[in-house]
This record gives structure tokens, sequence and C-alpha cells, in this order.
């Protein structure tokens, strides 16, 4: 498929800075953040809510059909806590975000996630269960391991990524 611009996933435990990424991504890029948890709320891509663990249980036929067409065109960053949903032709890099438990438990405990929620997104960190997800999804040469844990990192992060973006446009000049 041939898009005129690439589309990237930011993908990562909850906490480890895929919004923030995002944003200052499509400021600096002009591509579009695509907030995979704001289409399920404002397209009801949902079998309802979860009380044990304060979020939507996400019906991912219902969220794939909400952003095809979007998608499809390009240009689009999507922020969300998985990527083997995607089809691979879809997408053309998966940024994996990763950070420290320490951090991470600081972020979580600052946004008052529930006690089981809290300790699965950190098993989930520790284990590298995003990394290997984004692995056995995806060509291997399309998937990258970047640290957050601070404001520097974010901004090294975001520069690499625009370098990135500059390349694909190059190579994919017509
Ligand atoms: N690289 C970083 N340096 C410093 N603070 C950060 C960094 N990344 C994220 N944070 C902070 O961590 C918190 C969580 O960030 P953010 O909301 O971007 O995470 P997220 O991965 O999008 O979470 P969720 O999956 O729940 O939406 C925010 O307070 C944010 O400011």
């Amino acid at each position: 498929m041939s898009r005129s611009l690439p589309n990237i996933i930011i993908t990562g435990t909850p906490g480890v800075g895929k919004t923030s990424h995002c944003e200052l991504l499509a400021e600096r890029t002009g591509l579009k953040h695509v907030s995979v948890n704001q289409v399920v709320k404002d397209k009801e891509c949902h079998e309802g809510w979860d009380e044990e663990y304060q979020s939507w249980i996400v019906d991912e036929d219902k969220l794939l059909d909400a952003i095809e067409d979007e998608v499809k065109q390009g240009g689009c960053i999507i922020d969300w806590h998985a990527c083997d949903l995607f089809p691979q032709s879809w997408i053309d890099l998966v940024v994996v975000l990763r950070v420290d438990t320490a951090t991470l438990y600081d972020r979580l405990i600052e946004r008052k996630y529930p006690e089981a929620k809290l300790q699965e997104n950190i098993d989930s960190e520790i284990m590298d269960v995003l990394l290997q997800e984004a692995r056995d999804s995806y060509d291997e040469e399309i998937v990258v391991e970047l640290r957050s844990v601070t404001a520097d990192d974010m901004e090294s992060n975001v520069d690499r990524i625009e370098q990135w973006l500059k390349q694909w446009k190059e190579n994919n000049a017509s």
C-alpha cells in the first residue's frame, strides 16, 4: 500500500509517556495524534466498563473499523498500550517506550491506579510484554525501543523520530 505519509505506533505500558510523546511529535511534525483511548470513548468501541481495572473493555473490531479510513490515508501517530491488533500493512514504525520500575510506580501512584491494575502494569513492564508483542507482530527492523524516563529522553526520542520521518519522506518521494 502506498501512503504519502507514514503511520507510527507509539506503544508501551500505561504511564511510560505515550501521550506526552505523541503530542510533542504531532506538534513538531503535523502528523495526526490518534489517541485510541479517545476513539474508544467517543465512538463507543467497547463492551462496557471494567470496575476493577477502571477502564473500558475494548471491542477491537469496532476500533479497527473506526480508525481504518483515517489510518489508511497515512500520517497518523497511534497512541495505545497494545499494538498487535493493527494490521502490519498499516504500520511503518513501532516505537516501544520503556521506563524503570521505580519511575513507573511513581507515575501510576500519582494517577491513583487501583492496586490490581498498578501491579499488573509494573509486572508487564518488568517482563517486556509490550516489546515482545511488538517484535512478535511486526518486522524486526521497524520496531524501536526507546527510554522515557526524563524530559531529555523525550526530546531526543522525538528528534530521532523526526529524523526517521525525514528519511522516510526522502525514500518514498515519487
Ligand atoms: N520522558 C518523560 N520524562 C518525564 N516525565 C514523563 C515522561 N514521559 C511521561 N512523563 C510523565 O508521566 C506521566 C504519564 O505520561 P503519559 O500520560 O504521557 O503516559 P501514557 O503512556 O500515555 O499513559 P496511558 O497509557 O495511561 O495513556 C505524565 O505525568 C507525564 O508528564
